[in-house]
């Protein structure tokens, strides 16, 4: 009687192991959807995923390949640092001094208000946690968007592709209506600065990349008093967000971006290259599109024809070429894909 219950503990322990074993395994890609009880199908399912976790111990999702999956490109290896935050937070928001002196200067600030009290004052106002994109509790495959402005987009018929993303990224003032066919609709997070804002859907996660504390304080006074109508040019006194929907692009990350990424090219980032950048450290796959210059190096615009698509080549604020190259290099070795247009 003993003997028969002691052997049926070991089986049940034993099938419970097996079990336990088999739904963590077949659950680690996330690629296993259909269940089908034959017994070869299952053992054959079953040494695939235990070949995978033995090639990849730690997979950081679960797609055929993840960016931040280190060891296929050296290039990469050496610029990529995945403990580099992208957004500022009200936990991060004690910028570094060194940090802070570059950031300081990429626009000449004259009477810069107090940094820690301009972003205790902004915390004070929009949560400043952070980014559910980035909270990478569950094991998944993020497939990231990023659409620049190019020119190259019209007549690409990319919409429905970029859309089927589960994060589509845009920036500054690109319009989706009316451009359906060729950008798409679906934006999950838009990038701005005050003197390129343009109103956003009520879904749609805006991400301030402040370039100087006015920046900044823009954003406090947009929603609030409104005191703000002027940088370098008129910016909008209010804009129309919710609160909860404001993300702030982290000046360490854009020197991280500047000096790993750019090697000291032109005077700072562009927010195509700060986007993509931002992508490639919280997305899993990135496909990139609408970037890529008119046949005289201008950044031209898929909606308009933009008199000042020159104006960054003369001033030297952006190396267009030098970002150029890197976003193909990145796609040589597959870290994004690029998809070039028309
Ligand atoms: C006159 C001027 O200052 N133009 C700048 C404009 C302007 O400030 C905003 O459009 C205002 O809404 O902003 C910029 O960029 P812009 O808004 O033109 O484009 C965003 C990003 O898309 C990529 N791009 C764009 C056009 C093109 N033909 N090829 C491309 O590859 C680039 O990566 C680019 O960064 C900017 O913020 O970076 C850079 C541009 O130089
Ligand atoms: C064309 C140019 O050099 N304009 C600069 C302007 O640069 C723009 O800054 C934007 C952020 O505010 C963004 O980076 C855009 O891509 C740039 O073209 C600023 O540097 C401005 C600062 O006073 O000076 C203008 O001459």
């Amino acid at each position: 009687m003993v003997l028969v219950r002691r052997r049926n503990v070991k089986v049940f322990t034993f099938a419970f192991l097996l079990i336990t074993i088999m739904s963590f395994l077949l659950n680690y890609t996330h690629q296993v959807t259909t269940n089908t009880w034959d017994p070869r199908h299952l053992i054959m399912q079953f040494s695939e995923q235990v070949q995978k976790l033995l090639k990849y111990p730690k997979r950081p999702c679960s797609c055929r390949t993840c960016i931040s999956e280190l060891g296929r490109s050296l290039w990469f290896d050496q610029r990529f640092n995945s403990t580099m935050q992208p957004f500022l937070t009200s936990q991060n928001a004690l910028i570094p001094e060194d940090s802070y002196r570059w950031w300081l200067k990429l626009q000449g600030e004259k009477t810069p208000k107090n940094i820690n009290d301009t972003l205790k004052e902004l915390f004070g106002i929009i949560p400043g946690d952070g980014d559910p994109l980035q909270e990478r509790g569950t094991f998944t495959c993020r497939r990231c968007a990023v659409v620049g402005n190019s020119g190259n987009l019209r007549q690409s018929q990319y919409g429905q592709e970029i859309d089927s993303h589960d994060f589509v990224l845009r920036m500054n003032r690109a319009p989706t209506a009316g451009y359906e066919s060729d950008v798409g609709s679906k934006t999950t997070h838009h990038f701005v600065y005050p003197e390129s804002y343009k109103e956003l859907a009520e879904n749609v996660s805006m991400i301030l990349i402040p370039f100087k504390t006015l920046d900044l304080h823009w954003v406090v006074t947009a929603l609030t008093t409104g005191t703000i109508n002027f940088t370098y040019v008129p910016v909008p006194r209010k804009i129309k967000v919710k609160k909860e929907k404001i993300l702030v692009y982290n000046p360490v990350f854009m020197k991280y971006v500047y000096e790993n990424w750019l090697e000291h090219h032109g005077r700072y980032p562009s927010t195509g290259l700060l986007s993509l950048m931002f992508a490639l450290h919280v997305c899993d796959e990135v496909n990139v599109y609408g970037f890529g210059a008119d046949s005289k190096g201008h950044w031209h615009h898929y909606w308009e024809n933009n008199a000042s698509a020159g104006a960054f080549r003369k001033t030297g604020v952006h190396d267009g070429d030098f970002e150029f190259n890197l976003t193909l290099t990145l796609a040589s070795i597959e870290k994004i894909s690029f998809f070039k247009g028309r």
